[in-house]
């Protein structure tokens, strides 16, 4: 290993780790030595060490492998304490000839659901938009926008588009890797891969992929060293304009915990959100589901009205509907009925009651004060405080809109207020909606919460 040879390894480094990693953390490493299969690396400080240590040892010692020389630890010591200061070690593999790829197998991609396809998806207006672009990126075609975000609340159908893709890339372009997991199932890899001391198999295989989807990435926020893996792995990605697809529960500038670079990368591609669903898709749904079920219980009749009614009344989400019609067909098949109303409402007593829950005041207000970040007692308190007074005004202005409460009982349940103050709010909130785009989105994201 030469001075020369680690000038042409940095070039190689620089496109995995990208310019701004590369600038604060490989370009300062001073190659010193190979000895005994341990590469020695001086650093300016002991905290660069370390870090150096912990984020890329095991990419700077595969690629010295690769390089041809025969390293088995990498090792970073501060350059004034070379002599006194024992250093900052990383393992090797077992065997040097572990450093190759593993194939992508390893990598034990989450199953898909066969019944997750494109052709069981329906389409209406709250989703459209991101149906036509889940269609879109999966013809494989050049990447366009990178990456994709879905975002919607539960059971909106995230799962069922990311899975859509990844069936369509596999029947249309085989020779690609299309990788699919959840965020969890990343984080668990990158730990089990730091607990084994795989980690540079980890970064060249999630390197590797084609496309990589990553369902419910909300769950890395607050996870410090997964968002920071999952960043560079994202920007390795980007960098080889290799397509990469997230799904979230939320936008990604409403995840709390999730670390800006992050945020700003995902915002970067096409953001689309799933809409809650309307009357029609819901009908929609019921009817395409009713076709699936037609072959599992032939026979099985629908009284006129019944899907109709389910679609009025069960506008949670998705996954409770199906549920829904699935114990429907379950119970008539069961004592031989046709399924008629007098039947869905026995069967469905319980879902029914559920969904016709009424939001209350109080839900409101512990709502929005977890929203921005405030306390419950200092929403109903006195003072008047513009980061208290405002989230109070979003929140009778809410109360007004979701419950039946009259303006009287609002104020009392505000601490004693007058009626004109709650009026007073709500009218503000009503201007201010207009004019502050912030704050609709406030509004209209608690809206939804709340009616979830
Ligand atoms: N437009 C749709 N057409 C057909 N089925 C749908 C549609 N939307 C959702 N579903 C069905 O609803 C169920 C829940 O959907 P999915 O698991 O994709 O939700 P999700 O948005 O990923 O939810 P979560 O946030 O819980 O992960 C699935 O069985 C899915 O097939």
């Amino acid at each position: 290993m030469t001075q020369e040879k680690w000038g042409q390894l940095r070039q190689r480094l620089l496109k995995t780790v990208g310019q701004n990693n590369y600038t604060t953390w490989i370009e300062p490493l001073v190659f010193s030595e190979v000895q005994d299969g341990v590469a020695t690396f001086n650093v300016p400080t002991n905290f660069m060490g370390n870090y150096v240590s912990q984020n890329f040892a095991d990419l700077i010692l595969y690629e010295l492998n690769t390089a041809g020389a025969k390293v088995q630890r990498v090792s970073f010591q501060v350059a004034a304490n070379v002599a006194a200061r024992p250093s900052t070690r990383v393992a090797a593999p077992e065997t040097p000839q572990d450093t190759s790829p593993a194939p992508l197998d390893e990598l034990q991609a989450a199953p898909l659901d066969p019944r997750f396809t494109f052709d069981s998806f329906v389409v209406g207006k709250p989703n459209e938009l991101a149906h036509a672009a889940a269609r879109r990126v999966s013809e494989g075609g050049p990447v366009t926008f990178n990456p994709l975000v879905l975002y919607g609340g539960v059971g909106l159908g995230k799962t069922h588009l990311m899975h859509a893709i990844a069936w369509e890339l596999r029947a249309r372009k085989p020779e690609l890797n299309v990788l699919y997991l959840s965020a969890e199932q990343f984080m668990y890899r990158f730990v089990q891969a730091l607990r084994e001391r795989k980690m540079m198999d980890f970064k060249v295989l999630f390197r590797s992929v084609d496309v990589l989807m990553v369902d419910d990435v909300q769950f890395i926020a607050g996870k410090d060293s997964t968002q920071e893996e999952f960043f560079h792995t994202f920007n390795a990605l980007v960098d080889q304009n290799k397509q990469i697809i997230i799904s979230a529960d939320r936008a990604p500038g409403e995840i709390k915990d999730l670390e800006d670079r992050v945020r700003s990368r995902l915002q970067c591609g096409l953001v689309v959100d799933l809409h809650p669903t309307d009357y029609e898709l819901r009908l929609g749904i019921l009817q395409t589901k009713v076709q699936q079920y037609r072959g599992s219980y032939p026979g099985l009749e629908i009284a006129d009205g019944v899907l109709e009614f389910l679609a009025h009344r069960i506008s949670t989400n998705v996954r409770v509907l199906e549920g829904a019609l699935t114990r429907l067909f379950a119970f008539a098949s069961l004592v031989g009925r046709e399924i008629d109303m007098e039947l869905t409402q026995d069967c469905l007593a319980d879902v029914l009651r559920a969904s016709e829950r009424k939001i209350t005041v109080e839900e409101i207000q512990r709502r929005v004060s977890d929203y921005y970040n405030i306390r419950l007692s200092d929403m109903i308190g006195p003072k008047r405080l513009r980061s208290y007074a405002r989230p109070r005004q979003v929140a009778m202005y809410l109360s007004k809109q979701l419950t039946s409460r009259s303006l009287p009982e609002i104020g009392r349940r505000f601490g004693g207020r007058d009626h004109t103050t709650v009026m007073h709010g709500c009218k503000r909130i009503e201007e201010l909606k207009l004019t502050d785009g912030q704050i609709a989105e406030d509004v209209e994201m608690l809206r939804r919460a709340l009616e979830a």
